[in-house]
């Protein structure tokens, strides 16, 4: 039985994501919680090697199947490795995208299907679902522009596709807001990195609360 919270953050390339979650898991050990803070693809040594493999700009010739398959094996591997115990230790789990992204980038963006993407993650993560999701929502060109002002940031594979995918991937969000009003809550991510931040702290503080 988990005792801890398990909490996602989800949108486009560039919506901020990383840098919030990093400010919130900061904010919440200087207040004394236990927190675990983590990225998909990646988290783990399995998984960060899957990860190199899955966003390698040279591997042109990836199959879309292929890539939804090392998502969710990468994902499997984070989840009984690191997220599972973490979560079994009481800790706060704050991972930086989950089952989500491979709905909206495979599943919707690259056309798979929903419900096939759906399934397959289904086998990798059984029932482990996040309790809240924090949906960072961006204009995909606005995301991307700061992906290009940051020039330490490696470019890879997936950003490398063209705007139009990157719409796409939006409007897969959009949907699965749609299918999970409770559990994915909204965040205006176009605003200051201070205003991003509070909407996301007020979220998270509320969940524990609610916990
Ligand atoms: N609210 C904001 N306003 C302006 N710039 C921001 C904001 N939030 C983050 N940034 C900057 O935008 C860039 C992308 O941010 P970040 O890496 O946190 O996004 P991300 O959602 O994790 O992206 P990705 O999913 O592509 O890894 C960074 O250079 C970051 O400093
Ligand atoms: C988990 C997951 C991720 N992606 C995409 C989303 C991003 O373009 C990259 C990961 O890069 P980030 O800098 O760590 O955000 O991978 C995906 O397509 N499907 C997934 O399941």
């Amino acid at each position: 039985m988990n005792q801890g919270i398990f909490i996602t953050a989800e949108g486009p390339d560039g919506a901020g994501k990383t840098t919030i979650i990093q400010m919130l898991a900061e904010r919440l050990i200087a207040e004394g919680y236990e927190v675990m803070q983590t990225r998909e693809p990646g988290g783990i040594e399995i998984a960060e090697q899957i990860r190199a493999v899955i966003l390698d700009q040279s591997n042109t010739t990836m199959d879309a199947r292929t890539e939804a398959l090392l998502y969710a094996a990468a994902r499997r591997q984070h989840l009984v490795e690191k997220v599972l115990p973490a979560l079994e230790m009481g800790k706060i789990v704050l991972c930086d995208r989950f089952v989500d992204s491979s709905i909206a980038y495979q599943g919707y963006a690259r056309e798979i299907g929903v419900d096939e993407v759906w399934s397959i993650n289904q086998f990798a993560i059984e029932n482990t679902m996040p309790a809240v999701t924090l949906y960072f929502d961006i204009e995909p060109e606005k995301g991307l522009e700061r992906i290009n002002l940051n020039k330490g940031r490696e470019v890879n594979r997936l950003d490398l596709e063209d705007l139009a995918f990157h719409k796409k991937v939006r409007e897969g969000y959009m949907l699965l807001k749609e299918r999970n009003p409770d559990r994915i809550k909204d965040i205006d991510a176009s605003k200051s990195i201070e205003e991003v931040y509070s909407q996301a702290e007020n979220l998270i503080l509320q969940a524990i609360k609610d916990k």
